[in-house]
């Protein structure tokens, strides 16, 4: 049984970041064990060091409680998550940007192989990164009129594969390459009709209500049989970052640092303000 009343547990009030704050609250339903993880990162959620940081612990955290579901949802239901914080890439201070790459890989690793049943609850806009984090869950319920997409060829810079296959083991790859060459944002409903998302909500209420109900789905199903049966699906595409992290890391801090992509990211960063 679904209880709508949902207990905080200790996890939720941990202050992970070494700022003064909550980037990322936990809350686990007592009855049901799934756990519903909050970006709260105002104004458009974007993913700096901190709170990845943050969404790993949380991650790790459910894996060890073996939390019985998850459901990755925005406290603002304008946007699920603007991607990664653009201000990240301008500060070029190596160990930073190093500790911040690190920080995607794992969050990535955590989410995209999670022993729990994943799902997006996408109750607002999500290009790039924030398309990235819905991609890796298992299913995908997103508001109505809102845009989802991995635009990054729009601002001058190259996907890495782990987020390319992402998206190509959701809608196959002639999809994805016509996607991420031209850097496409989907409205919802463009995407559901390639298959990008699996259901529309009216509202941020609608979508969790939906999203919980697919997680109802695996109710009567062996968690055992479940998790191994998705490591067989997932494990390889896991697997092929594990494997490169480093040179991953490498061709992320020299493509992001060349002159020419820093210049192109000004200009990005500009247009966004005076689209105002
Ligand atoms: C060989 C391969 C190896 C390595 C490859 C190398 C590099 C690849 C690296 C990474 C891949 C990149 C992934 C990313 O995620 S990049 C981020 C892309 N994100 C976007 O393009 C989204 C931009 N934002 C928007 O479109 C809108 O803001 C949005 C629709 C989300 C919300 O619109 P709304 O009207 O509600 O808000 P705004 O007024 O636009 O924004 C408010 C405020 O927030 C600032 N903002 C927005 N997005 C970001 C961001 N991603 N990072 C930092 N800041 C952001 C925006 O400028 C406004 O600020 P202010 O003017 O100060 O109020």
């Amino acid at each position: 049984m679904f209880l709508r009343r949902s207990v905080t547990l200790a996890m939720s009030l941990k202050n992970y970041s070494s700022e003064a704050k909550n980037l990322v609250a936990v809350a686990v339903n007592n009855q049901t064990g799934v756990a519903t993880v909050t970006l709260q990162r105002p104004p458009v959620n974007s993913l700096n060091l901190e709170l990845l940081n943050e969404l790993s612990s949380a991650l790790t955290e459910l894996e060890e409680k073996k939390a019985r579901g998850i459901i990755l949802k925005s406290s603002s239901d304008s946007v699920f998550s603007a991607g990664l914080d653009i201000h990240e890439f301008s500060n070029t201070e190596e160990g930073r940007l190093k500790k911040f790459w690190t920080a995607l890989q794992d969050v990535w690793i955590k989410l995209y192989g999670h022993s729990a049943p994943t799902v997006a609850c996408i109750n607002g806009h999500a290009p790039a990164g924030g398309c990235l984090l819905a991609l890796s869950c298992e299913y995908r319920v997103m508001l109505k009129q809102k845009t989802i997409g991995l635009n990054e060829t729009k601002l001058g810079i190259v996907a890495p594969l782990w987020f390319i296959a992402s998206m190509e083991n959701v809608i196959g790859r002639r999809l994805t390459e016509l996607s991420l060459t031209t850097g496409k944002m989907y409205t919802t409903e463009e995407a559901l009709k390639i298959g990008l998302i699996d259901e529309i909500a009216e509202d941020t209420n609608d979508a969790v209500s939906k999203s919980e109900n697919f997680l109802k789905l695996f109710q009567n199903i062996s968690p055992f049989a479940r998790s191994q049966t998705k490591k067989f699906i997932r494990g390889n595409t896991v697997q092929s970052l594990v494997k490169t992290r480093e040179a991953d890391l490498k061709a992320f801090i020299d493509d992001i640092t060349s002159e020419k992509v820093q210049k192109g990211l000004k200009v990005y960063m500009e247009s966004l303000k005076k689209g105002k």
